[in-house]
């Protein structure tokens, strides 16, 4: 059954009386590359974590293309991964261990995903022996290897150099290309250009805008995005 689409509505998130989601309205299609942006503190990782249940929303409900949710097929990858103290492999196998998988079997499709995300040199190290762009991409790769319909990224960029930002750009590329739909925040607005196919702008506790990329960066409609985009757009991006 399909998860899509994916329906936020009126979704609150109160913690002690305070409004971090203050009543989010939001369609998602199964499709592409959504980016979540915000000022610090708007709530777009609560969103996320919300949304995949790892905090319970205060109210509101959240429809999954009118079926229940599927914790097998939602996965999500955080700013810093965990990794086990074991070996790579064993890492990247992981996700297949709930899915009941048998262990030579998880073994290969572990082998051949190090092979797509050039870890397989890396196999039998220790896991967190590796820098930090390379646990992100095995972070990436051990969720890619479960073929999750949804996954969520909660800024899986933000402490890594351009050159690790570039590879894992086009793993998540790679990922979308195979069907999953990608919900995804960043700081990067760089990265937003370059991944999304539409931005959700959260601001306040809710959602200010929902548009395609190219519309948000050229005619922002509410004034909280334009201020957002001006105070924090290092260059001129031309669309
Ligand atoms: N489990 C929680 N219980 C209570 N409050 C929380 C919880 N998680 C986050 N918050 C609060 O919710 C607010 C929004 O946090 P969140 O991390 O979602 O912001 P954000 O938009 O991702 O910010 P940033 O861009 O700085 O990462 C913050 O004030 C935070 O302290």
């Amino acid at each position: 059954m399909s998860l899509f689409p994916l329906q936020l509505r009126d979704v609150v998130f109160r913690p002690n009386g305070r409004a971090v989601l203050d009543g989010v309205d939001l369609t998602l299609s199964g499709e592409g590359i959504t980016v979540v942006l915000g000022p610090n503190g708007a709530g777009k990782s609560v969103l996320l974590r919300t949304i995949c249940g790892l905090l319970p929303s205060t109210g509101g409900v959240i429809d999954w293309g009118g079926g229940s949710f599927d914790p097998l097929a939602v996965g999500m990858v955080f700013q810093h991964p965990v990794m086990l103290r074991s070996s790579v492999i064993d890492n990247i196998a992981l996700g297949l261990v709930p899915r009941g998988v048998g262990a030579r079997e998880r073994r290969m499709a572990a082998m051949a995903m190090l092979e797509q995300i050039g870890l397989a040199d890396r196999a039998n190290d220790n896991a967190r022996q590796l820098s930090g762009g390379e646990q992100q991409r095995l972070a990436l790769g051990r969720v890619w290897l479960t073929r999750p319909r949804l996954l969520l990224l909660d800024e899986p960029t933000s402490s890594l150099d351009p050159s690790a930002v570039e590879a894992v750009e086009r793993i998540v590329r790679q990922i979308r290309t195979e069907g999953t739909k990608i919900l995804m925040t960043t700081h990067n607005l760089g990265q937003a250009t370059r991944l999304a196919d539409d931005i959700v702008f959260l601001a306040g506790g809710r959602v200010r805008e929902h548009v395609s990329v190219r519309r948000f960066f050229s005619q922002p409609s509410s004034v909280e995005a334009r201020q957002f985009i001006q105070g924090e757009l290092p260059w001129h991006l031309a669309f």
